[in-house]
């Protein structure tokens, strides 16, 4: 994996209380990184440190080894939690201003506009006001202009609230190309399942504390008891008293089931089997919500 940026040891207080605590994560190049935590967990804070809005009281955020400064931001995108998209302007024209701030010519500029709002489907509204949008394509015309500059790292706070289904799955391909073509993508979400989706690392944070990092599939198999599913030809409650079994959930012949660490699954499949048929048997993936829950208390 390829890191970039590394934000390590921060911790930020507003007056008497803490709201970041020795928070540490990293993200890499090429892929979807979700930071994940409840309202209130900080979230928008540690995105606002990463792009020097608000500084640390201490730890630091570097870029490739190096300590941010206001060159190395000036490549990166950031989507803040407060759309500032301004009312009066057209979509068009925004997204070519904040094109321009970042160094692009007026033809290149509009260029990169035109592609990008064709790709989120927005061409049809380019000329139009941004008040007059609907919020979710307000939503969309914020990440145009938070990408025209193309970005090396993509920084976007709450990128899917307020978008229907269709709109994330075309936000999410916006992306994917993004971190296909080398770019860094951090998003904040509290929406489980949209980031369960669509995240190749994660980072979750609760009362300011990270308290899960890494990818997907290694968080799935550090934090959670491997699980399994049963469904046998008669009712499957002798399950109850297996050695090392614990029962989540038992309808009938189907069973939910996790395993302490050291029993052997195969020894519950030959008890299954000694007693009749055996349907399906299986390691069942823990969700995002289920890692999430389990990690927070
Ligand atoms: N400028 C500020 N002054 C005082 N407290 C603040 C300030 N900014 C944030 N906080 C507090 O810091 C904590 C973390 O807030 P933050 O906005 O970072 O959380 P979040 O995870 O982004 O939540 P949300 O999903 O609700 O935006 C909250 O308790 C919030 O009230």
């Amino acid at each position: 994996m390829n890191t970039v940026l590394t934000v390590d040891a921060v911790d930020r207080s507003f007056g008497d209380r803490q709201v970041l605590k020795d928070v540490s994560f990293t993200v890499s190049t090429g892929r979807l990184t979700g930071f994940v935590g409840a309202n209130g967990a900080g979230k928008t804070t540690t995105m606002r440190i990463i792009l020097g809005v608000l500084a640390a009281d201490s730890g630091t955020v570097t870029w490739r080894g190096e300590p941010l400064d206001q060159e190395i931001r000036h490549r990166f995108g950031y989507m803040p939690e407060e759309r500032g998209l301004y009312p009066k302007m057209t979509v068009l024209e925004q997204v070519v201003y904040l094109g321009r701030l970042h160094g692009l010519g007026a033809a290149e500029a509009r260029r990169r506009t035109m592609a990008l709002l064709e790709r989120l489907e927005l061409a049809e509204r380019a000329d139009d006001h941004v008040q007059k949008l609907s919020l979710g394509n307000q939503q969309r015309a914020q990440i145009a202009a938070a990408l025209v500059h193309d970005p090396e790292l993509l920084v976007l706070d709450e990128p899917f609230s307020g978008l229907d289904p269709l709109a994330v799955d075309n936000v999410v391909s916006v992306l994917r190309e993004r971190a296909a073509g080398g770019a860094a993508v951090l998003f904040s979400s509290h929406q489980l399942d949209v980031v369960e989706r669509l995240c190749d690392d994660l980072v979750i944070i609760a009362d300011g504390a990270i308290r899960a990092a890494g990818d997907r599939a290694t968080l799935r198999d550090q934090y959670t008891l491997p699980r399994y599913a049963i469904e046998v030809g008669t009712d499957a409650g002798w399950l109850r008293d297996q050695d090392g079994v614990t029962l989540i959930d038992l309808d009938g012949r189907h069973a939910v089931f996790d395993l302490d660490p050291g029993a052997d699954d195969q020894r519950v499949l030959h008890a299954a089997l000694d007693r009749g048929p055996v349907h399906a048997f299986g390691p069942v993936r823990p969700s995002l919500a289920e890692i999430f829950r389990e990690v927070i208390q």
